[in-house]
């Protein structure tokens, strides 16, 4: 709670100084952007741009947002240094097509296939949201035999679809190679469905696939990751934690600086 206290106490000074200093003229961000509407809905009554729908809406950007792609990176990390093969492939294929000179781009997604194959199945396997958000069943409908009433509270249960052993053959392995095609080619599942489905679907994929490209083949590129000395990782003894998001437990790694060849 004191937390949630600090976030809300933070959000508020931001969007504050905002209104401070706000000219319709220079819209710089999304808080910018909110301000106008409500200037332009000022005088419609009971319109959704109001103050206290601006702080929430940036809370929940925030707290959907950090979380998430923490936690994505923090099994990113452990994963390479628990799969020390896939590590090394993905280095190599950094190292050929980026060097080390500079950082990698979003330019390069496109010729860092088993890069990105491997941000799917971290993505696919993790499940950083095993269960969706509710949503409201909005008409009657029946699915595969079952009548769901309209105004039923569901909540999707994504890991069922991403750990299925009849979409996926072998869920329980981590598998990069099983989002690359026969021509050396990314395949997109339409059961690869991390941010959900359908028009409620994660707002925020975009820009957290866009972060993600970026960071894991920028650490990656830096830095080698190992388990700590004299010691030796196996991921299934690494438990996860399901709260706001499926983070693993607490655990310590090594992150040695790669020499510039
Ligand atoms: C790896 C990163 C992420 C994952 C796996 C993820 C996953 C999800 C999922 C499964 C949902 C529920 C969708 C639904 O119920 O239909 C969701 C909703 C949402 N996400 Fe993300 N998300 C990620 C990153 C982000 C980022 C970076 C942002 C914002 C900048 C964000 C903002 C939101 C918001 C605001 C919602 C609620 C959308 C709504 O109610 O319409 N997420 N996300």
């Amino acid at each position: 709670m004191r937390n949630v206290n600090y976030i809300e106490g933070f959000i508020g000074d931001l969007v504050d100084k905002h209104m401070e200093n706000f000219d319709e003229n220079k819209i710089e961000d999304f808080i910018d952007a909110f301000l106008l509407k409500m200037k332009n809905a000022r005088d419609q009554k009971d319109s959704i741009f109001t103050k206290k729908q601006l702080a929430k809406t940036v809370l929940s950007l925030v707290v959907g947002g950090a979380e998430t792609t923490t936690t994505t990176i923090m099994w990113a990390i452990l994963y390479f240094a628990a799969k020390p093969d896939i590590q090394a492939r993905v280095f190599r294929e950094i190292n050929e097509i980026v060097g080390t000179d500079r950082l990698p781009s979003l330019q390069d997604k496109l010729k860092l296939v088993y890069t990105e194959a491997f941000i799917m199945e971290i993505l696919r396997a993790c499940n950083t949201v095993l269960v969706s958000l509710a949503h409201t069943c909005s008409v009657d409908v029946t699915i595969q035999g079952f009548d769901i009433p309209k105004g039923t509270t569901l909540l999707p249960d994504i890991d069922s679809v991403l750990s299925d052993p009849k979409i996926w053959g072998d869920p329980e392995e981590f598998r990069p190679e099983r989002f690359i095609g026969e021509e050396g080619n990314l395949l997109q599942p339409e059961e690869f469905i991390p941010f959900f489905t359908g028009k409620r679907n994660c707002v925020g994929e975009s820009l957290a696939r866009m972060e993600l490209d970026l960071f894991i083949p920028a650490l990656v590129q830096r830095y080698e990751f190992l388990p700590p000395e004299g010691t030796t990782l196996d991921i299934k003894d690494i438990d996860g934690v399901f709260g706001i998001t499926h983070k693993p437990k607490p655990f310590e790694i090594r992150a040695i600086v790669r020499k510039k060849e």
